[in-house]
């Protein structure tokens, strides 16, 4: 079996992408953020008070009739930037881009945070991290991608993120189509349950290649690309009144500013994904007239992040691997 469906992002600074979603019969349809960096599958639901809800699709889980609870089972997340949910489970059906997941785990909150409230456009997460950190307790439950992976084709998803324009999440296959040159492989360190690597280095425009391996997620629900202060200098330096301004949360460039491309090595044939400069200014900082940089420190999150800034540049293939060792493929488009 194959799957396709589009992806889009929520607003003019492509803070994150939803894709459409439909659970139980009959099907009640949601938009949900597609995130490589988590495992669970939520939605909002008639369980979520009503002061936490705005204006999201809610699932009601007694007009399903393949819902059927799980028993003793609930969950509990919180994300990256500080935001949370939990709630109850029930498995029902989840179709993606004609793809059928049948007894899928869907996590119904009965309580969201404030950013989630405030995300209106988001109806809640399909987690495509490794199943190994999903939250459902006492029984933990697979994600979308395992469950239906022993019908696809071939057992990978691909993402192809754009700026400002629909995109795709593919299921089982490859599409051709879809990048330019060869894809490059490289390999997964999944202990943590992520789709972890690293990369070989990075170049500031057309300076020199740096070698330093940088080892990171490819997590297409963080909006930024979050490396180390060394690499982050570097950039910015080469940037006419770039500062770093606490107030605005990060690096911030004048508005009007051209910025340098940025590429990072991936695999060990020096293949590098190059980031264009104007991926690189993801619009005013709230503050002054300066604009936020797309790249910014990964500091003290034990982990560098290559977010949507990074992947919207290149096609990037999840192989939970046909050869049993995960790999990522990436590929410029
Ligand atoms: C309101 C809101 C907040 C956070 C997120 C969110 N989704 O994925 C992630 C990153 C960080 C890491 O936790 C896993 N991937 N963050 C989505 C939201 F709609």
């Amino acid at each position: 079996a194959k799957g396709s469906v589009v992806t889009t992002p929520i607003n003019s600074e492509d803070e994150a992408y939803d894709a459409p979603v439909s659970i139980g019969t009959p099907a009640q349809p949601f938009n949900l953020d597609f995130d490589t960096g988590s495992s669970d599958l939520w939605v909002f639901s008639s369980l979520t008070p009503s002061n936490e809800r705005n204006g999201q699709n809610i699932y009601t889980a007694s007009r399903s009739s393949t819902a059927k609870q799980l028993s003793g089972e609930s969950w509990k997340i919180s994300y990256g930037d500080g935001s949370s949910s939990s709630g109850l489970v029930y498995s029902d059906v989840v179709t993606i881009g004609g793809l059928t997941a049948a007894g899928q785990a869907v996590e119904a909150a009965s309580r969201v945070s404030q950013s989630f409230t405030s995300e209106s456009a988001t109806d809640g997460l399909v987690g495509l991290a490794f199943s190994s950190i999903n939250t459902v307790s006492p029984d933990q439950q697979t994600t979308f991608f395992d469950t239906v992976k022993p019908s696809l084709a071939s057992p990978v998803f691909t993402a192809d993120l754009k700026h400002q324009a629909p995109g795709t999440y593919n299921f089982g296959f490859i599409d051709k189509s879809a990048f330019t040159g060869s894809i490059t492989y490289t390999p997964v360190d999944n202990s943590q349950g992520f789709w972890g690597f690293t990369s070989t280095g990075f170049q500031v425009g057309n300076n020199d290649f740096q070698q330093e391996s940088i080892t990171g997620i490819a997590d297409t629900g963080t909006t930024l690309l979050l490396l180390p202060d060394d690499v982050v200098n570097a950039y910015y330096s080469s940037v006419n009144n770039a500062q770093n301004d606490q107030s605005a949360g990060g690096f911030t460039v004048p508005c009007d500013t051209s910025l340098p491309d940025f590429s990072f090595g991936v695999g060990n044939n020096g293949a590098m994904i190059t980031i264009p400069g104007s991926l690189m200014n993801l619009g005013p900082s709230g503050s002054g007239n300066s604009c936020f940089g797309g790249l910014q420190s990964s500091g003290t999150i034990g982990t560098n992040i290559f977010g949507d800034v990074a992947l919207k540049a290149a096609f990037v293939v999840f192989d939970s691997g046909s050869q049993g060792q995960p790999q990522l493929g990436w590929a410029s488009k």
